[in-house]
C-alpha cells in the first residue's frame, strides 16, 4: 500500500548535487569515521583558520545565497533521511513499517463536525433580586394548613355562632390571613389586598366577611360595596355568602347580571324621590326650557325626571341596595345609562378571578368603573357641607375606596394591576405546607416563585391522565370511563366478579387481583377500584416520549394520606363534570352519550354559554342535588364553581392553558374534600399535556403528581357507529 510513497523516495543513486549532501549521506554509513572523529577535529579546525580571511572578503550577496542553498539543502536532507529510515525498516519489518507510515499519514476528517467536549454545566441562575415592584416581590406567604377560629377574629359574636350553625368553624387559611388584615384591629392594613389561593379555598367569605361587617352600623341604604365577577353563576354563589353574612343587619345585596330586563334591574337598583328645593327647581326648569328652545335635545334623563316634578321640587335617587354582585358588562350599561345609578358611596371594590377580567375588555370595564370612582359630585348633587367647603376652596375630602382582587391564578403582570390604581397594595400567597418549608429554606425560590405567576393546586386533588389514541374512539373510552369508575353502575357486577376471583384463588399471582385485594381494604374505594379491574390495564409504553415517572402501571389507587395533610373529607356527589372546548362539542357529546348508553338520558344535562340563566340555575340544582349525574359543560363553568361535594371532573376535551387547567379541576377537591380529575389526551396533545400540565413549573401540587392510566374503550362499536348515525341524522335535520 505504502510502495509507491516511500520508493518516490529512494535515490536511485547516491546523490552528487552538492559536497555537503554526500558528507551528510556518508555519515551514517561510517561508524568507523565516526569513532575516528576526536582525530579529525583539529584538522578541521586548521582548514577553517585557513578559510577564514578568503570568506571576509566575499560580498554579502554571495553569502545570503549561500545561506539558502544551505536551508533548501537541510530540508532536502532531511526529507530523504527520512525515507531512507522508512525503507530500511520496511525492509527489517515491514508490517510496523506499514503502520509507521500511517501513523505519519494526516489525519482525515469529513465534514460531520468534530466531536466536542462536554459543556461545562452553568449553574441555574438564581437572582438575588426581583424585577417585580416589591409588594409583589415579597408577598405574604401563609400555609395551606393554617386555620383560626372564628370566635378569636374581630367579628360580631352573633355573626359568629351564626356562621357555626352553617357549619363555618374555622376560618380557612385564606380567610386566617385575609380577615386580619381587613378587619378593625392590630394588623389591619390600611390599603388594597390582592389574594392568590388555590381554588375552593375560601376566597368569597374571605372579601364578603369584611365588607359585610363595615357596614354593621350603616344608617341609610347606600351602594357602599362593589363586587364584580365574571359570571351569572358566580354573581348567584357570592350573593349567597353575602346574605349568609348579613343576616339580621337589614343589609341589602342586589345583582345585576342581565337576567331581567334592564328596566326591572333600574328598577330593583335605584330608587326615584323627590326633595323640595325651589332653587334648583328653577335652575332646572331653565335648563330644561333651554333645550326645547334651542333644540339641544341630548338624553339627559335627569332633566327628564326634573320636568315631571312637583312645582318646586327636584328628583332625588336613592340606591336600594347597599352591596351590588354583578358582572361588568351589566355594570358598565347601569354607569352608563341607569339615571341615579352612582358609585359615590362606594367604600369597597371587590374583583374576583380578576385575571380573567383584567385580560378580557367587557367594554373597557375598569376604564368606566375607575372613573365612575373617582369622580367629583357636581354641586348640585353634593350635600350642605361639601357645597360649603367647596364654595371655601376646599376640596370635598376623597373618598378612600378598598380594593381587594382575588384569583386562583393571580396575575404579576403589572400593567394589568396599574388599571385597579392599587392604592398601598399588599400580596397574599396561600400555598401547601411543604412547598411552604421549601421557600423558606431558600430566598431565591421564594423570589422566583413570587415572579412568576405560580398557581397552586388543592392538596386533596388526585389527577389521572388517560391516552386516547388519535382520539377517535374518545367517547367510548368516555363511557368506559363513566360505568367502571365514576358512576359505578357495575359495581354490584364488579363485586361478585372480586368475590368468585377471591373464592376460587385464580389469578392470585395476577396483578390486578393482588390491586383489587389490597383496595378491597380502602373503604370509600373498594367498589370503584374493583370495579376498575374491568376496564384498566396495566400503562403501555407507546406514548413513551410523554410518559413520565408518575406514570402507573395498575389500576389507580388513591395514596395513602401524607402525615402532615389535613385530613381530606370524601366528597358525597358522585356526579361528574365533563369539559368540553365548545358548545358545539358539549351539545354533541351529550347526545352521543346518550344515543351510546339509553340509561344516561335522564341523568344528563348541557351547561353551556347558551343556556338561559333559569335553565341554568335549575340544572345546577338539579346537579348539586343528584337528581342529575352528568354535566357537560363548556369554560364558562370552570370558574368559581362551587358544588362543594362534586368528587370527578372529566376534561374530555384538553383545556387550552395552564390557568383554564387550573380552574376546571378546581371544581372538585374544594373546601378540603377530596376530588378527582381526569383528563383525556390524544396523541398530538400528549406532548404539551405532560410538559405544560403534568410536568410544567407554572402548576403546584405539593409533591404529588399526574398519573398516568390506560383504559380500555367500551365494546360498543357497533352502537358507536349506529349512535353516530343518528347523531349525522340530528344535524341534518337541524340543517334543513
Ligand atoms: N371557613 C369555612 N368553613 C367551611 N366551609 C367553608 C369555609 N369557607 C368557605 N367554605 C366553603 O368552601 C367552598 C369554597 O369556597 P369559595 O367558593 O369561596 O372558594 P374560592 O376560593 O372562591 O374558589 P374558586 O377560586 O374556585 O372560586 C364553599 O362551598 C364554601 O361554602
Amino acid at each position: 500500500m505504502a510502495g509507491p510513497l516511500y520508493a518516490r523516495y529512494i535515490p536511485e543513486k547516491a546523490p552528487t548535487k552538492t559536497k555537503a549532501s554526500v558528507q551528510s549521506i556518508e555519515a551514517p554509513e561510517a561508524p568507523e569515521a565516526q569513532k575516528s572523529a576526536p582525530s579529525a577535529r583539529p584538522a578541521k579546525k586548521e582548514k577553517k583558520e585557513r578559510e577564514r580571511p578568503k570568506k571576509r572578503k566575499r560580498d554579502k550577496h554571495e553569502e545570503s545565497e549561500e545561506e539558502e542553498a544551505s536551508k533548501k539543502h537541510k530540508s532536502v536532507l532531511s526529507k530523504f533521511e527520512k525515507s531512507k529510515r522508512v525503507a530500511d525498516a520496511v525492509r527489517e519489518e515491514p508490517e510496523q513499517a506499514a503502520q509507521a507510515i500511517e501513523e505519519e499519514q494526516p489525519e482525515l476528517h469529513d465534514l460531520v463536525p468534530l466531536p466536542q467536549p462536554e459543556p461545562v454545566p452553568e449553574p441555574d441562575y438564581k437572582p438575588t433580586f426581583s424585577a417585580l415592584s416589591p409588594w409583589l416581590a415579597h408577598p405574604i406567604t401563609v400555609t395551606s394548613r393554617a386555620t383560626t377560629p372564628f370566635s378569636t377574629l374581630p367579628i360580631d359574636t352573633k355573626l359568629v355562632s351564626h356562621l357555626n350553625q352553617k357549619g363555618y368553624t374555622e376560618a380557612f387559611a385564606v380567610q386566617s390571613a385575609v380577615l386580619p388584615l381587613l378587619l378593625p384591629g392590630p394588623k389591619h392594613h390600611p390599603g388594597d389586598i390582592c389574594v392568590s389561593a388555590a381554588t375552593g379555598s375560601g376566597k368569597t367569605l374571605a372579601y364578603v366577611l369584611p365588607m359585610v361587617e363595615s357596614m354593621r352600623h350603616r344608617v341609610v341604604t347606600k351602594l357602599q360595596g362593589l363586587v364584580v365577577v365574571p359570571t351569572r353563576e358566580l354573581v348567584a354563589q357570592a350573593r349567597e355568602i353575602a346574605e349568609l353574612c348579613s343576616v339580621g343587619m337589614g343589609l341589602k345585596v342586589g345583582t345585576a347580571v342581565g337576567n331581567h330586563s334592564f328596566a326591572a334591574e333600574q328598577e330593583m337598583l335605584v330608587k326615584k324621590g323627590r326633595r323640595y328645593d325651589p332653587e334648583k327647581y328653577k335652575i332646572l326648569q331653565a335648563k330644561a326650557k333651554e333645550r326645547i328652545l334651542y333644540g339641544t335635545a341630548e338624553q339627559d334623563a335627569y332633566l327628564d325626571d326634573a320636568v315631571d316634578m312637583l312645582p318646586g321640587h327636584v328628583p332625588e335617587y336613592e340606591s336600594k341596595v347597599d352591596i351590588l354582585v354583578c358582572t361588568p358588562g351589566r355594570l358598565v350599561e347601569h354607569i352608563q345609562s341607569t339615571t341615579g345609578f352612582s358609585l359615590d358611596d362606594v367604600q369597597w371594590l371587590v374583583i374576583d378571578e380578576a385575571d380573567r377580567l383584567l385580560d378580557q375588555s367587557f367594554q373597557e370595564w375598569v376604564g368606566v368603573v375607575m372613573a365612575a370612582l373617582q369622580a367629583e359630585k357636581p354641586y348640585e348633587e353634593m350635600n350642605a357641607r361639601d357645597q360649603v367647603l367647596s364654595k371655601m376652596w376646599y376640596p370635598p375630602e376623597r373618598r378612600t375606596v378598598r380594593k381587594v382582587i382575588l384569583s386562583a391564578t393571580m396575575t404579576r403582570d403589572l400593567s394589568k394591576l396599574d388599571t385597579l390604581r392599587l392604592r398601598r397594595p399588599k400580596l397574599v400567597v396561600i400555598e401547601d405546607a411543604g412547598e411552604l418549608a421549601g421557600q423558606e429554606a431558600n430566598l431565591q425560590d421564594t423570589l422566583a416563585a413570587a415572579s412568576g405567576a405560580i398557581f397552586e393546586l388543592p392538596p386533596t386533588l388526585k389527577e389521572w391522565a388517560i391516552p386516547v389514541g388519535d382520539g377517535s374512539d374518545k367517547p367510548l373510552y368516555l363511557l368506559r370511563l363513566l360505568q367502571t369508575h365514576i358512576l359505578h353502575e357495575n359495581e354490584a357486577k364488579a363485586r361478585a366478579r372480586l368475590e368468585d376471583s377471591t373464592a376460587s384463588g385464580s389469578g392470585d399471582d395476577d396483578d390486578s387481583s393482588s390491586v383489587l385485594s389490597d383496595s378491597s381494604s380502602d373503604v370509600s374505594d373498594t367498589s370503584s377500584s374493583s370495579s376498575d379491574a374491568a376496564s384498566f390495564t396495566s400503562s403501555d409504553s407507546e406514548h413513551d416520549s410523554a410518559a413520565s415517572d408518575s406514570e402507573v402501571d395498575s389500576i389507580p389507587r388513591r395514596d395513602p394520606p401524607k402525615p402532615s395533610a389535613r385530613r381530606a373529607i370524601p366528597s358525597t356527589n358522585s356526579g361528574v363534570l365533563i369539559f368540553t372546548s365548545t358548545t358545539e362539542s358539549a351539545t354533541r357529546l351529550s347526545r352521543l352519550l346518550t344515543y351510546l348508553h339509553p340509561p344516561y338520558a335522564p341523568l344528563t344535562a348541557l351547561l353551556t354559554k347558551s343556556s338561559a340563566t333559569s335553565t341554568g340555575r335549575k340544572t345546577l340544582s338539579r346537579f348539586r342535588s343528584g337528581t342529575l349525574r352528568i354535566l357537560i359543560a363548556t369554560d364558562r363553568a370552570s370558574r368559581g364553581l362551587d358544588i362543594p361535594e362534586l368528587a370527578h371532573i372529566i376534561n374530555y376535551d384538553i383545556p387550552r392553558s395552564v390557568t383554564s387547567y387550573v380552574h376546571r379541576v378546581g371544581r372538585t377537591a374544594r373546601a378540603g374534600r377530596e376530588g378527582e380529575a381526569w383528563t383525556l389526551f390524544t396523541d398530538v396533545e400528549g406532548r404539551w399535556f405532560w410538559n405544560a400540565i403534568a410536568r410544567g413549573e407554572e402548576i403546584r401540587r405539593g409533591g404529588r403528581k399526574v398519573e398516568r392510566v390506560k383504559i380500555v374503550p367500551a365494546e360498543a362499536r357497533e352502537g358507536y357507529e349506529e349512535a353516530l348515525g343518528k347523531l349525522k341524522g340530528d344535524v341534518e335535520g337541524a340543517g334543513r
